[in-house]
């Protein structure tokens, strides 16, 4: 997969593309990741990014010119990407949406600013997303969160002992069951004899109990939705 990423703050990006899993797998080759600073798009002197909004009212709103250079630019060889913009009001990422973008071979993330883009870059894009209720100042976090949830589903990505973990459970949105490691007792507080008794079934399905009760306790209306959906098993739904 390759993804481009437009923005006005390209050094957030730096570490996140350099640690961990993500690092991994760009310096891999496995996934590849390409951070443009839409300021690199404009033609006048003072590289201007955004204006005043027509209209009058607070802040700056991203102007179309730079926008669509870049795009014009990034798009003039290779697949056509599918389009994201970070915004504030789109559609709410979840992990089903992350499912499907997993499989498209290239993204473009425009990176929104908190008062906004102009109307009109809009007629570039595929999906608005929104990661969540709350203000932030900008939408560069919001496409690290998307990148994040995407990059690890694409096979390899994660490598062979992590895989292993990224069962079905998680993946279709299912809270993950509690975890412990040495010691076996601390401060009082033991770890639950079934994860000691080397017995993997009974293993397997305390796990699987923990991780549907406590998304019915929590998140009920994911149960609501897997069980519409027919994603829930005969026993996971005793
Ligand atoms: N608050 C924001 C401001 C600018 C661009 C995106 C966002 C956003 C995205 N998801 C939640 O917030």
């Amino acid at each position: 997969m390759r993804i481009d990423v437009l923005t006005v703050l390209p050094g957030l990006f730096d570490c996140f593309l350099k640690e961990g899993v993500i690092g991994k797998a760009i310096s891999s080759g496995k996934v590849e990741v390409k951070v443009h600073n839409i300021r690199d798009f404009t033609t006048d002197k003072h590289r201007v990014v955004d204006d005043v909004p027509y209209g009058g009212g607070p802040g700056m709103v991203l102007k179309p010119e730079p926008i669509f250079r870049a795009y014009d630019e990034l798009t003039k060889e290779g697949e056509k990407p599918y389009v994201l913009l970070t915004e504030p009001w789109g559609e709410k990422f979840n992990q089903e949406m992350a499912v499907e973008l997993s499989k498209k071979p290239r993204l473009m993330i425009i990176c929104g600013r908190y008062e906004g883009v102009d109307e009109r870059v809009k007629s570039l894009v595929d999906r608005e997303v929104s990661i969540g209720d709350y203000v932030l100042t900008g939408g560069e976090l919001p496409a690290m969160v998307i990148m994040d949830a995407v990059l690890r589903l694409i096979p390899g990505v994660l490598g062979n002992l992590e895989s292993l973990r990224a069962d079905s459970f998680s993946d279709r949105g299912l809270l993950g069951y509690p975890n412990y490691t040495r010691p076996a007792e601390f401060r009082g507080m033991k770890v639950p004899e079934v994860l000691l008794s080397g017995h993997h079934k009974k293993i397997e399905s305390w796990r699987k109990e923990q991780s549907l009760r406590k998304t019915l306790e929590r998140r009920p209306e994911i149960i609501e939705n897997l069980k519409r959906k027919g994603l829930l098993t005969k026993e996971e739904l005793e």
